[in-house]
């Protein structure tokens, strides 16, 4: 198979979809990996050493586009890259489609088999693709919230675990899913005084074995995510309903009646965001404000630490884009219903229920999407 892996686009976007480890890999098997120039020259990895693993460095995405069997990127195709896209090429990165109905409507046009990085699943109920993300940005959230409560960055300024006879911030955390934990280390590694908050029993089970009695943990009411909120420097946005649009869990009214000066933090922006007045942001003008309270809403988060990012996507992602590429994208998903999960959009159909639902598709089973569609298979098989 022809891998094509160009370079990301959004702003300051240094992930790469391949390191170049992956790429010997993957040429290993037999396959041949084009890159696009440059492509992860911001993060340490050149075109010599992607060359030396195997790869053909490629000057432009255009060029990529119109070869490749199978697209490895990070981050959802902006509209020139859907554009791009054909039928019966396989397109393996982030997508978040279900707030996003203009790349739902360009990935359906371009007749090509979306595969979402964020709803493949495990055996154990979990995102192995989204996790190690969910883990960088949940460290991340911390960092981030803690530097905006400085008073020159427009906080309230506060220091996340206060002083000798000087009380720690408050710090809540809505969702203690792979995010939620992570922030919840560093805010409790930093002195803050924590509180986590989720919909699920086991998991604040789970949540009270790890940190026992170092953080508070409580069912999520709106009762406590009001109380929680008005008393908190620092609220962190961490839920998901897998692949659907995040619901909405903290009001503009709440958002008008906290601190001044408050940071929140709204990592499930990505998916729409969880709070009323969350809009996305970028790594270049991160934050604004909102009734007086800091939001940063950045989407793509693990952006900004790219090398560990990229190398700890590659870790999750690469057996999926080893068996994508040995077998063939329509044999890899009907052999394994984990990967199936993370057919978004394949020929011009909607596979995934939660984004049909919410954008208004019919749904199609994925499955049944993959049999149907004969002309495709002979080009992706
Ligand atoms: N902005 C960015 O750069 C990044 C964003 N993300 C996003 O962060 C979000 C969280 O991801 P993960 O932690 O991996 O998901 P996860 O599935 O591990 O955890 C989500 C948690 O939210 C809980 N939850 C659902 N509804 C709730 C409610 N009403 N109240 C409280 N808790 C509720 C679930 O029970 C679960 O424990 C996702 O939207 C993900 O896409 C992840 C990585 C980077
Ligand atoms: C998960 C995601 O959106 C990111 O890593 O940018
Ligand atoms: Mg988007």
């Amino acid at each position: 198979m022809l891998i094509g892996v160009p370079k990301e686009i959004k702003n300051h976007e240094y992930r790469i979809g391949l390191t170049p480890s992956s790429v010997r890999e993957l040429v290993g098997y037999g396959h041949q990996v084009i890159v696009q120039k440059d492509g992860g020259t911001a993060i340490g990895f050149t075109d010599d050493m992607y060359e030396q693993a195997g790869a053909k460095i490629i000057d432009t995405p255009e060029e990529i586009f119109a070869s490749a069997d199978m697209i490895v990127k990070v981050k959802e195709p902006q509209p020139h890259e859907c554009e791009m896209l054909r039928p019966g090429q396989v397109l393996y990165t982030y997508l978040h489609l279900a707030p996003d109905p203009k790349q739902t409507e360009l990935l359906v046009k371009s007749g090509a088999t979306c595969i979402a990085y964020e709803t493949v699943t495990d055996r154990f109920g979990g995102l192995p693709l989204l996790a190690p993300m969910s883990e960088v940005a949940g460290r991340m959230s911390v960092q981030c919230g803690a530097h905006h409560l400085e008073k020159a960055q427009g906080g309230l300024g506060v220091l996340l675990g206060g002083v000798p006879g000087v009380a720690p911030a408050k710090v809540l955390i809505i969702g203690g899913g792979v995010v939620g934990t992570n922030a919840a280390k560093m805010a409790l590694g930093m002195g803050a005084d924590v509180t986590i908050l989720d919909r699920s029993l086991p998991r604040l089970r789970q949540l009270d074995d790890i940190f026992g009695g170092a953080v508070r943990t409580e069912y999520s009411t709106n009762d406590a995510i009001e109380k929680h909120a008005l008393e908190a420097d620092l609220v962190v946005g961490a839920v998901l309903i897998p692949g659907a649009a995040a619901p909405k869990l903290l009001s503009r009214d709440i958002i008008s009646r906290m601190k001044k000066g408050a940071v929140v933090v709204d990592v499930a922006i990505d998916q729409g965001g969880c709070f009323e007045t969350s809009k996305a942001t970028t790594h270049q003008e991160p934050t604004y404000v909102v009734d007086g309270v800091v939001h940063y809403c950045v989407a793509n988060m693990p952006g900004g630490v790219a090398r560990t990012s990229t190398m700890a996507l590659n870790n999750a992602t690469l057996p999926y884009a080893v068996a994508l590429a040995n077998k063939g994208a329509k044999k890899a998903l009907l052999d394994d219903a984990n990967l199936l999960e993370g057919l978004n959009v394949h020929a011009g159909m909607v596979t995934y229920k939660a984004v049909a639902d919410v954008l208004g598709y019919e749904f199609i089973d994925p499955k049944l999407a993959l049999q149907k569609m004969a002309e495709a298979e002979g080009a992706i098989a």
